[in-house]
């Protein structure tokens, strides 16, 4: 009995979210050799106030890149409203 959880920070229409759903329905059927009505799909949807980066929200680097100002922490991931894990790459 196939199941896939998927995490997803909000901010997708529903819409969306039920296209992925469908879309990877079919290919764990298609894949997985799997009966359709055995297979899960489970979305888990984390509000962006709720998921940090580098003790940067997402919520928080969204406000940077509306707004060009900083709403989070001050640091180098906040200032630019990039993702925390690949603002060390730039410094190399
Ligand atoms: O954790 C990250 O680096 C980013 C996560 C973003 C999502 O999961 C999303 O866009 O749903």
């Amino acid at each position: 009995m196939p199941q896939v959880d998927i995490t997803l920070a909000g901010g997708r229409t529903p819409s969306q979210v039920r296209n992925l759903m469908r879309e990877v329905h079919a290919a764990v059927v298609r894949t997985a050799d799997a009966r359709p009505e055995h297979v899960r799909v489970v979305v888990h949807e984390v509000p962006r106030t709720h998921w940090a980066i580098g003790d940067v929200t997402l919520a928080e680097m969204d406000a940077v890149n509306e707004t060009g100002t900083t709403a989070g922490p001050q640091n180098d991931s906040a200032a630019t409203g990039r993702l925390a894990d690949t603002a060390h790459l730039e410094q190399q």
